[in-house]
């Protein structure tokens, strides 16, 4: 990562380094930080209660890469809006480098597996959008991302004339247009189709690589969740809780390539076996059995 590539520390050198060095490194930096503390959350009313998430502790490093897998409805995605400040915890809290999240902010970008472009407006109008807000955008900046996301010659564009795959590029574009710290991610490449996944894929190790963000990256994808983490967070079926964590010692940077490696495919047993009994609870659960 660029802060990390000092006259005396060269790309070889950091691309050498594990995940856990990477992680030593980034403590001290504080900006980007996530603290998910005892935190629950209860849908509905008396009587109709649901508890979605149950008492989850999650620390999250600055400019570390965190997946997490689950089974579905266990809470992935309100664990993720609560970061966000779209919601507010029922109890416990989440610190974002240290302070407690009382409602959403630039420094905190959402991408959802549906895009959220604005339809009536141009590829160039949407990734201005929020720095325009704040009255402050940055020309060459947008013009680099344009470029770094292939998008370059679609200023103009509507996003209903962009395929699936540039318009998650777009979306992209117009979540580092506010520069997070925190790039929280749910679910964006499941409606992809398998080739232009990958490329999504190579695309946002290279962002993450490059820049220093911390990413929060949902899915249910044991082979992406592998693929981009240093940590893969397994949770349970519903009520959610943190079942598993998984150190994905794998070197950086990475290519889709590594998946054909040993240690992957270890890595992928191992986050496979500790989902499989929750998917099954999910089901019966799904199905009124539990
Ligand atoms: N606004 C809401 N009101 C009531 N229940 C909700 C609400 N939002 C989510 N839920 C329920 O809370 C549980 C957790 O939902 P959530 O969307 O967080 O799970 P998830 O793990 O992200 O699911 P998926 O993998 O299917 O996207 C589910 O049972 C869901 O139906």
């Amino acid at each position: 990562m660029s802060e990390h590539n000092t006259d005396t520390t060269t790309r070889s050198d950091t691309d050498e380094q594990s995940a856990e060095q990477r992680r030593s490194w980034t403590e001290s930096s504080g900006s980007g930080t996530v603290n998910i503390q005892d935190l629950t959350k209860v849908y509905g009313d008396d009587g109709d209660e649901l508890v979605a998430v149950d008492g989850m502790d999650l620390h999250i490093e600055a400019e570390e890469f965190v997946t997490v897998l689950g089974p579905s409805g266990c809470g992935k995605s309100t664990v993720m809006e609560c970061i966000a400040g779209y919601l507010d915890p029922t109890e416990g809290e989440v610190l974002v480098n240290d302070e407690p999240v009382e409602g959403p902010d630039p420094s905190r970008g959402v991408v959802f597996q549906e895009n959220r472009l604005f339809p009536w407006k141009t590829i160039s109008e949407n990734v201005r959008f929020g720095p325009q807000m704040r009255d402050d955008v940055d020309e060459s900046r947008v013009a680099s991302l344009f470029d770094q996301m292939g998008l370059s010659g679609f200023e103009d564009a509507y996003p209903h004339e962009l395929s699936g795959g540039m318009q998650q590029r777009a979306e992209l574009a117009r979540l580092l247009a506010n520069d997070p710290d925190i790039m929280l991610m749910d679910e964006p490449f499941s409606g992809l189709d398998a080739m232009t996944k990958e490329l999504m894929q190579e695309k946002l190790l290279d962002v993450w690589e490059d820049d220093d963000r911390t990413v929060l990256f949902i899915t249910h994808d044991v082979e992406e969740a592998i693929l981009l983490a240093d940590r893969v967070v397994v949770m349970t079926a519903r009520p959610g809780q943190v079942k598993d964590v998984i150190d994905v010692d794998l070197e950086r940077p990475r290519s889709t390539d590594i998946v054909t490696t040993d240690r992957f495919n270890e890595l992928q047993r191992r986050a496979s076996e500790s989902i499989h009994d929750e998917a099954e609870r999910a089901m019966e659960q799904a199905e009124g059995r539990v």
